[in-house]
C-alpha cells in the first residue's frame, strides 16, 4: 500500500465520536482506506461496524452532532474543510451514491425518463430537450435496459426489483461521476439479478473509470468485483489490503470467520457457521482488542493491548498473532 497511486479517494485517520450524557461514544477510529480511479473498494463489515457512518462522513451527511476528525481527501482535496455549499456541489456531481432500496429511491408519480433527465438538467440547464432525451436513452441502454425507447415512458411500478435498482445506477451516474458509493445495492435483489448488476458495476469501471466503494455484508459480492477491501469491527479495521491476498490468506480471526461463513460452492452443505457473539457496544467497550470476546485465538495479552497493524506486502491486520500459522480457513478446527 506504499506505491504510488492515483488515489481519487484517501481517508486517513478518520474517527467520529458520538457525545452523549455519559461522555463521548467512539463510532469509528483510526480508519484508512483508499480508492483509486477506476477501482473498486469493498468495505465490509457486520451491522454495526462503522461501514455507513464512515460513508457519510465523506458524503459530509454525519449528523451534526456527531464530531469528525482525521482526513479525507477527495482528488487531492480536504472535504473536511469545505464549505457546504462547496460539499453540495460535489455530492450528487462528482460522487454519486446508489443505496440498498430501489423503490425509496425513485420517485412513484414521475416516469423513469423523467427522472433521469431531471438528474441530467440540474447540472446541464443549457441541453435541450431532445439531447436531454439522447443523452438519458444512452443512460438506460448502458444499465442494460432493454428497449430504452419504449422504458423511458414507463413508471417505477412497471419495473421489476432489479431494472429499478439499474434506472437507480443511471441516474447516479447520469453527470459522470469519479466516485460512487454503493450501500448493499444488491441486498434487496435475488442472486441472478445480483450478478447483472455487478456486471453493470464492472462495466462502468473499465469503461468509464469509475472508482467505487462497495459498501456491503456480501464477501461473496466483494469477490466478484472489489480490488481490494477494508474490514472493519466495531469501528476499527481488522484487515485490508489486496483483495487476492485477504481472500488467499486471511490474517484476521474476524476475517476468516466471515470468510468461513460464505456457502462454498463445491460443497452440498453450505458452511454457514457465522462467527458466534455479537460485537460490542459503543457503551461497554472491552479493553484489548475488540474481537477478543468472539475470538477462538485470544492470548491473554488480546485482552490487554490493542493491537498494532502488522503488514504483510499485500495486507496488513491488527491482530496479535497475524504473523502465526493458526489454522483458520475452512478448517472446523480452525472455528
Ligand atoms: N445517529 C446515531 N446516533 C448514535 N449512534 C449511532 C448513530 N448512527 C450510528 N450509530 C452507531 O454507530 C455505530 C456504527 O454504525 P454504522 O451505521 O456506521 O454501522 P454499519 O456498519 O453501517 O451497520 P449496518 O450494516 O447495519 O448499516 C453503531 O454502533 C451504531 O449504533
Amino acid at each position: 500500500m506504499s506505491e504510488k497511486r492515483d488515489n481519487i479517494l484517501d481517508v486517513r485517520g478518520l474517527r467520529i465520536a458520538i457525545p452523549g450524557q455519559d461522555g463521548e461514544r467512539v463510532a469509528v477510529s483510526n480508519v484508512d482506506f483508499e480508492v483509486a480511479r477506476g477501482e473498486v473498494l469493498g468495505l465490509v463489515g457486520e451491522s454495526g461496524s462503522g461501514k455507513s457512518l464512515s460513508m457519510l462522513a465523506v458524503m459530509g451527511l454525519l449528523p451534526h452532532n456527531m464530531q469528525v476528525t482525521g482526513s479525507i481527501r477527495f482528488d487531492g482535496q480536504e472535504l473536511l474543510d469545505l464549505p457546504a455549499r462547496q460539499m453540495r456541489k460535489i455530492r450528487g456531481g462528482r460522487i454519486a451514491m446508489v443505496f440498498q432500496d430501489p423503490m425509496t429511491a425513485l420517485n412513484p408519480v414521475l416516469t423513469v425518463g423523467a427522472q433521469i433527465t431531471e438528474a441530467l438538467r440540474l447540472h446541464n440547464p443549457s441541453l435541450s430537450r431532445r439531447a436531454l432525451r439522447t443523452r438519458a436513452l444512452e443512460l438506460l441502454d448502458l444499465v442494460s435496459i432493454p428497449m430504452p425507447e419504449r422504458r423511458f415512458d414507463q413508471y417505477p411500478h412497471e419495473f421489476s426489483g432489479g431494472m429499478r435498482q439499474r434506472v437507480v445506477i443511471a441516474i447516479a451516474v447520469a453527470n459522470d461521476p469519479e466516485l460512487l458509493i454503493a450501500d448493499e445495492p444488491t441486498t434487496a435483489l435475488d442472486v441472478t439479478i445480483q450478478a447483472q448488476i455487478v456486471e453493470i458495476f464492472d462495466r462502468l469501471r473499465r469503461e468509464k473509470g469509475l472508482a467505487i466503494v462497495l459498501i456491503t455484508h456480501d464477501l461473496g459480492l466483494v469477490a466478484g468485483l472489489a480490488d481490494r477491501i477494508t474490514i472493519l469491527y466495531s469501528g476499527r479495521i481488522a484487515e485490508r489490503g489486496e483483495i487476492e491476498a485477504v481472500f488467499r490468506r486471511p490474517r484476521h480471526p474476524y476475517t476468516a470467520g466471515l470468510l468461513a461463513a460464505v456457502p462454498s460452492i463445491d460443497s452440498t452443505i453450505a458452511r454457514l457457521h457465522a462467527i458466534e457473539g455479537t460485537p460490542p457496544s459503543l457503551a461497554a467497550r472491552p479493553p484489548g482488542c475488540q474481537f477478543h470476546p468472539r475470538c477462538a485465538f485470544a492470548l491473554p495479552l488480546c485482552a490487554e493491548r490493542d493491537p498494532d497493524f502488522q503488514w504483510f506486502g499485500q495486507s496488513m491486520a491488527a491482530c496479535h498473532r497475524a504473523g502465526e500459522d493458526l489454522p483458520m480457513i475452512g478448517g472446523d478446527d480452525g472455528r
